[in-house]
């Protein structure tokens, strides 16, 4: 079973994720970008270069999450594994849409479906997504970014992204409100998790 964290940054998926490996201490845990890959590390580079072509940087998410399927979570889920990965393809859909809505230099007619169809043929659904969901400004100040306005400015369309792709596949997604204490926030995903690993069985 594949289970997934998004959100935006600064809501808390690392302290959920970090905290579940106790809980389920046999669970594969993994995330994205990976770092553990020269693919993870081309993403990080092109994290830190304020000039990066958008689509370069979508074709290296994509990439890196090509890799992580086929090394990680396909061989942890043929072992019948629980893998709960601290971000997965939603994040491509709700950012690199976002990221490619602006861009000049490429005119996609709707962003989100164009990095939703490049993963379709390949990539796995999860099984359940969580969500923790977060107001943009919390989330740029949590994450301590340089230029707040700006960050929580893209991360409404970010988080834009998300609602659509909850819409689109509402019984994939549980909502949770990051806005509570993290042990009220690791309670309800708990909840949530619990309940799809005893459905699942
Ligand atoms: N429920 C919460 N309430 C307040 N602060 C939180 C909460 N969860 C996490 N934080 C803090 O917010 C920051 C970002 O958390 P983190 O787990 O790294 O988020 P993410 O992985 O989603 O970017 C950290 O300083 C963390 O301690
Ligand atoms: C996996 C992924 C991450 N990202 C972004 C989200 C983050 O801003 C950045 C690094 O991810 P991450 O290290 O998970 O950051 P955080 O813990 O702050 O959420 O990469 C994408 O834009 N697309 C993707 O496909």
């Amino acid at each position: 079973m594949l289970v997934t964290l998004e959100g935006l940054d600064g809501s808390g998926k690392t302290t959920v994720w970090e905290a579940l490996q106790e809980r389920y201490p046999d669970a594969e845990f993994t995330r994205e970008p990976t770092n553990d890959s020269w693919y993870g590390d081309a993403v990080y580079r092109s994290i830190e270069d304020d000039d990066a072509d958008p689509l370069a940087e979508l074709f290296l998410y994509t990439a890196d999450h090509a890799d992580h399927l086929s090394r990680v979570i396909e061989p942890a889920l043929e072992r019948g594994d629980l893998v709960i990965s601290d971000r997965y393809s939603d994040s491509r859909f709700a950012y690199q849409g976002a990221t490619l809505e602006t861009a000049e230099e490429h005119d996609l007619a709707d962003p989100l479906e164009y990095v939703v169809d490049i993963h379709e043929p390949f990539s796995i659904t999860p099984d359940l997504t969580i969500y923790l969901d977060l107001d943009p400004e919390t989330a740029a100040t949590r994450a301590g970014t340089t230029n707040k306005f700006e960050r929580a400015e893209y991360l409404a369309s970010v988080r834009d992204n998300y609602e659509r792709l909850i819409e689109r596949d509402p019984d994939r997604f549980v909502r949770v409100d990051a806005m509570q204490s993290p042990a009220d926030v690791l309670d309800a995903v708990t909840d949530a998790l619990d309940e799809a690993v005893s459905a699942s069985r």
